[in-house]
């Protein structure tokens, strides 16, 4: 990799020789552009963070100008990058980020990601404190898109099972474990520390997977056939096996439980509202 590029980002530490560049918006277009010639990775993180009470749609508004700046600066700059959103809302962000390249000619839906890996490492975090594992033994499927409801940890998948009670919770704190951040943090922000560390994973997978490694997969909300035709859900999170091209192999959600396919019903509805929303406003703002 020549270039791995966060814009405004801090994702933390990450263990690759390649060259890391930052950008700030204070120091102008001109900065952009230097940063993003010859990236061949391009974090975007940039925008507002909720506070409490808001839903991660609620900054839509505000983020989604943002996000088709920032892509438009990349279509221009770096077309054949891949391209990872972390912006919120995420479940919007990607189908703007996509319509931004469609409309420049450059659109590769092997190469743009919705960043999801925080929702795998919640989910893997509070299934340990449930069973007294080490979560960074434990790896919990999570699929569908990354707010509230759209998220879906399939616990049965990793032969665990929880129920009643207990289910009902571990599955509201996994979709709703960025809330508990907001609210604790009281105004001053959502996760960061966690989020830097998921931007880190997905990056040096990616990397990994650039430099040849075989089997490396991650779960990442992307173009996606698994929902297209029969729900007309264009965009979806699910494990997907990364290669040197960006996407390799979008894996199916497998076998799962009736009350996982409740949940998944419930997400598919909500994500494709989400969906819409961004690329009608592309559509009308590009
Ligand atoms: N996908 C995920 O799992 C997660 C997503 N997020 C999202 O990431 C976004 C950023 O959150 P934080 O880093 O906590 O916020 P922050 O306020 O700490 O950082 C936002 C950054 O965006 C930059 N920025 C603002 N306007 C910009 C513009 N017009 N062009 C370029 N950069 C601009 C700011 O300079 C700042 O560096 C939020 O939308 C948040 O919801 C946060 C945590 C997890
Ligand atoms: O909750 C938020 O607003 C930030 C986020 O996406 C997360 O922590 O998962």
């Amino acid at each position: 990799m020549d270039a791995l590029l966060g814009v405004a980002a801090d994702v933390g530490h990450i263990n690759t020789k390649s060259n890391v560049k930052g950008y700030e918006p204070s120091k102008g277009e001109d900065q952009i552009k230097e940063c993003l010639k010859g990236a061949d990775i391009v974090l975007i993180p940039a925008g507002v963070p909720r506070k409490p009470g808001m839903t991660r749609d609620d900054l839509f508004n505000t983020n989604a100008s943002i996000v088709r700046d920032l892509a438009k600066a990349a279509a221009e700059n770096c077309p054949d990058a891949n391209i990872l959103i972390i912006s919120n809302p995420v479940n919007s962000t990607v189908p703007i980020t996509a319509e931004v390249f469609k409309k420049a000619g450059v659109y590769n839906p092997k190469r743009l990601f919705g960043v999801t890996t925080l929702d795998v490492v919640r989910a893997s975090r509070f299934i340990s404190q449930y069973k007294n594992t080490d979560p960074a033994n434990e790896s919990i499927v999570v699929v569908g898109g990354h707010s509230g409801e759209t998220i879906v940890p399939l616990l049965s998948q990793s032969g665990y099972n929880l129920d009643g009670q207990a289910l009902a919770d571990y599955i509201k704190r996994v979709q709703f474990g960025g809330d508990e951040v907001v609210q604790a943090k009281g105004g001053a922000g959502s996760a960061t520390l966690s989020m830097a560390m998921a931007g880190a994973r997905f990056t040096e997978s990616l990397l990994k997977a650039a430099q040849g490694q075989k089997g490396v997969i991650e779960p990442t909300f992307v173009d996606s056939p698994l929902y297209k035709e029969s729900h007309g859900v264009t965009y979806f999170a699910s494990n997907v096996e990364l290669g040197p091209n960006g996407v390799e192999k979008i894996h199916p959600v497998g076998k799962i439980t009736d009350h996982e396919q409740g949940l998944l019903d419930t997400c598919l509805k909500q994500l494709k509202g989400n969906i819409e929303k961004g690329e009608a406003f592309a559509n009308q703002n590009v």
